[in-house]
């Protein structure tokens, strides 16, 4: 991450510290270079500005990060408005911190600090610093708006979707309302962690007076260097986790089960997507005493290998119907992949894109407070997420071994188109 106007294709611009320009690594200089050129003559410029390889265009018809390969951290957070005036001044005061968000996110994601900084040293810098001189590691920014923004606050009301209706309880879930909810929802993921920290900080701090925040997640997949992006995760109970998700490249189940279309009775939700993330506790020590032969079959396929009970690879497709030789079904009745694959849901899927998390122990139990914070991403959650875990909360094996502790439900508008253009633009103005 560079700072404005400390750097330039041909060198650091006058008043650049000597310790700017040791913190510049190569790929921020060279982004900067595509990116950052005010000032320059053309023979500064570089023959082609091609995409550099460590940053996700921030502008266009959806928000990054949902289609965008997993990056290999999370940071997420929610927050809350703290207006308390006239309608009117509320949805001002909102409009102004999404456009405020908005630059702040396109500046951060193409590895330029948060706008405004400044060298003044009588006033505290506008970015906090701790991404200096990194790039920005594929980070992608994703807003997504809580139903509770659409009280009466802002005047929303008429324009909350139906698909955003309140989560319905969905038991054996034991949700603490501190890490649930939210009016508003920021996941930030990147290849490094101290970048995808550094965004949830620094929007805080933007909003300060405005909103504040109201619960936050770390979470971690496998490092990029260390085989990922080759092959699939496997979360903390040791089994690949990913092996048939919708794949973001396929436009096709993208635009039928992912992006919200013409169906919607919101037409500001055109392009957009519903979040849903579910802070869920894995009671690790005892799957850990838990034998092999149960573990796979808890989720239906093998631990080493991911392939489905009934196959010999990762990639094959499970045969639902297949027996053994007593007649039981190969992959047992319970079992997670049978109740949740789509040839069992009328054809029902979501795009997952949830992350390991570990956040020390529970005080009460001494247990390991860890496990995956769920992310979903959908058209409608309540033909897709909430049918879903409705039929894994009665009947899934893998509810012995896990609870499901926090919650959000949040509607991901389509993405700012072109610099100057605002998140959630259609839906204020
Ligand atoms: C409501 C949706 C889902 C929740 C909640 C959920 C929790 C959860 N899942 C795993 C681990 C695995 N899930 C796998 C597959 C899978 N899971 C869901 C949905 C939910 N999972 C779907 C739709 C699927 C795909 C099923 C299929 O089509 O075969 C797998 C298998 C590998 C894979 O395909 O990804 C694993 C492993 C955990 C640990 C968990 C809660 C902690
Ligand atoms: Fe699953």
């Amino acid at each position: 991450m560079s700072r404005p106007g400390t750097s330039t294709a041909s060198g650091p611009a006058s008043g650049t510290s000597r310790r700017g320009l040791l913190a510049l690594g190569g790929a921020a200089l060279a982004g900067t270079a595509a990116v950052g050129l005010a000032g320059c003559s053309d023979d500064d410029k570089p023959a082609k500005a091609a995409a550099p390889a460590d940053r996700v265009p921030f502008y266009g018809t959806h928000q990054a990060g949902i289609a965008t390969p997993a990056q290999d951290r999370l940071a997420f957070a929610t927050y809350d408005l703290t207006v308390s005036g006239t309608v009117a001044e509320n949805r001002a005061a909102l409009r102004q911190l999404l456009q405020q968000w908005t630059a702040a996110a396109a500046a951060m994601t193409q590895g330029k600090t948060v706008p405004g900084d400044n060298d003044n040293p009588a006033a505290p810098p506008a970015d906090t610093g701790e991404a200096y001189g990194l790039s920005p590691a594929n980070l992608t920014i994703t807003l997504g708006l809580g139903g509770s923004l659409f009280d009466k606050r802002f005047g929303l009301a008429g324009k909350r979707p139906a698909a955003l209706a309140d989560l319905p309880k969905l038991p054996p879930e034991n949700l603490d309302p501190e890490r649930s909810g939210g009016d508003l929802a920021i996941q930030a993921c990147a290849d490094d962690p101290i970048v995808a920290f550094h965004v949830i900080r620094n929007l805080a701090r933007i909003g300060r007076g405005t909103v504040v925040m109201r619960w936050s997640q770390l979470g971690f997949g496998n490092a990029t260097g260390n085989g990922g992006g080759k092959e699939t995760p496997r979360n903390l109970m040791g089994f690949k986790d990913g092996t048939r998700n919708i794949p973001g490249d396929d436009t096709s189940l993208m635009d039928g089960h992912v992006w919200v279309g013409d169906e919607t009775d919101q037409p500001w939700m055109r392009g957009g997507s519903y979040l849903v993330a579910r802070r869920i506790r894995m009671r690790i020590e005892a799957w850990d005493r838990d034998f092999l032969q149960d573990q796979e079959n808890v989720f239906g396929r093998a631990k080493y290998t991911g392939a489905p009970l009934t196959g010999a690879k990762e990639t094959d497709q499970p045969d639902f119907a297949k027996k053994a030789a007593g007649g039981d079904p190969v992959i047992p009745a319970d079992a997670h992949i049978r109740l949740a694959a789509h040839e069992n849901n009328g054809g029902v899927r979501i795009l997952r894109r949830g992350y390991s998390f570990t956040d020390g122990i529970v005080p009460a139990t001494g247990e390991l407070d860890a496990g995956l914070f769920f992310i979903a991403y959908q058209k409608d959650p309540r033909t897709q997420f909430i049918a879903l875990q409705r039929k894994l909360g009665a009947h899934d094996a893998l509810n012995e071994y896990i609870q499901h502790v926090g919650s959000g439900l949040f509607a991901c508008p389509p993405g700012a188109r072109a610099a100057g253009t605002g998140w959630a633009q259609e839906l204020l103005a």
